[in-house]
């Protein structure tokens, strides 16, 4: 069985600084693309590149073909009832925003609860701010508890009949813990409350199953599920599409406009307005052939087996501590962790001289920063392209740290 999926991405492959290999550990940043991606981009460039939808000529109708088979292919990965679910956008941060400004806007009233998480990252946390103070509602966090995880009873005990919407998380950007969705969703349930399910860090670990889940709104990134950058899914129950108001108003998103108004297109490219992101749609499909190739079984075989394997040799150096205290099979491969009397910062810095690219800093999630007690962590973000040589070569690194800084050692 195939165990080092490197040779598949070439940025890998290439990259080397002082004859030192990359390291690549930040892949909760953005993913690198496999050369079946970077292939099926160029293909389109070259053979049949054309506005969407617009042209009356074989071109035309290859791009729009090209693209509309990618919203079909991501409304099948998902588990959608059909690619009228499914909205191409920009990213997660763009899918969220619409879920707020049109649906939240649409649907909350002084008074109401909007409940998200403590964990959130700021593009599924601020939207609800605007909502919240613009409706004169309340937003409510849950709470992680000394663990990083969401408490049972945290849910149940905030979850009441004035919550309208809830939007989490499935798998914080810092933590990397995956949260008891089910019991949020069921809690959710009972007092009719829409769910907003924010999978940027989840989709690249494992399955997700619109359906199955029973959520009203999924957002995530192309980027970080080794498709370009540029490229969003938000997907929305019917029901509610059908009701929402498009957030950018321009071409290709009408039915019909007089000099005072102007009705809008029916299905997701109502919110499509303007020019849409032909190539990255490919490439997003390319990455989710590419995905499906390997399988999601194996992809989370390596990634736990990986995630379990740099726990333990972290927990085997001196002054680090890593947040969150999950294991590796209920934790997708990302890892904070500080180092005493060394900035994260300066920490990154150090690694990056070997060659090991980790993030250092809030992890645009300020609020969780303050839950936690830190201003800022180290965080390594595997996937199932690294290898336990890569783990290797981060601790040796990581043990260098407080020799560098004229810490003691001992
Ligand atoms: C949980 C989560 N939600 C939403 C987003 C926003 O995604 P886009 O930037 O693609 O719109 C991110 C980005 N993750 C950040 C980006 O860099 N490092 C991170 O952890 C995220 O981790």
């Amino acid at each position: 069985m195939r165990t080092n999926y490197k040779d598949d991405f070439p940025l890998l492959k290439n990259s080397t600084a002082g004859g030192k290999p990359l390291v690549y550990l930040d892949n909760a940043a953005t993913t690198q693309k496999p050369a079946q991606v970077i292939e099926a981009v160029k293909e389109y460039y070259e053979q049949y590149n054309a506005n969407p939808h617009r042209g009356a000529y074989p071109l035309s109708e290859k791009a729009t073909e090209v693209y509309e088979a990618a919203r079909e292919k991501a409304a099948e990965f998902i588990g959608a009832d059909s690619p009228e679910e499914i909205v191409f956008t920009k990213g997660t941060t763009e899918s969220l925003n619409l879920v707020a400004s049109s649906y939240g806007l649409d649907n909350i009233r002084e008074g109401d609860e909007i409940l998200i998480s403590i964990e959130e990252h700021h593009s599924n946390l601020i939207p609800w701010q605007a909502v919240a103070k613009t409706r004169n509602a309340r937003l409510r966090y849950l709470y992680t508890d000394e663990n990083g995880k969401l408490p049972l009873e945290e849910i149940s005990a905030k979850i009441n009949a004035r919550t309208k919407i809830v939007a989490v998380t499935q798998v914080s950007n810092v933590l990397g813990i995956v949260n008891p969705l089910g019991e949020i969703v069921r809690r959710a349930r009972e007092v009719g409350a829409v769910v907003v399910l924010d999978a940027a860090q989840s989709i690249p670990h494992m399955p997700v199953d619109v359906r199955a889940l029973d959520v009203d709104f999924l957002a995530f990134s192309g980027h970080k599920l080794y498709a370009p950058t540029g490229i969003g899914v938000l997907y929305g129950k019917k029901e509610h599409l059908r009701k929402m108001q498009p957030l950018l108003f321009g071409g290709g998103m009408v039915d019909d406009v007089s000099e005072q108004d102007a009705t809008f297109a029916e299905g997701p490219s109502k919110f499509e307005g303007g020019t849409q992101n032909v190539e990255g749609a490919v490439g997003l499909h390319a990455a989710i052939d590419y995905l499906e190739g390997i399988g999601y079984e194996r992809i989370g075989q390596i990634e736990s087996e990986l995630t379990q394997y740099a726990l333990t040799r972290f927990h085997s150096i001196p002054h680090v501590t890593v947040y969150g205290k999950e294991s590796g099979n209920n934790r997708a491969g990302i890892i904070s962790f500080n180092i005493d009397g060394a900035h994260p910062h300066d920490v990154s810095t150090i690694l990056s001289a070997d060659n090991v690219a980790i993030r250092s800093g809030h992890h645009c999630a300020h609020p969780l920063m303050r839950h936690m007690g830190v201003n800022a962590t180290c965080r390594v973000s595997l996937c199932f392209y690294n290898t336990r040589d890569d783990i290797d070569i981060l601790i040796e690194s990581i043990c260098k740290v407080r020799e560098v800084l004229g810490l003691e050692l001992k």
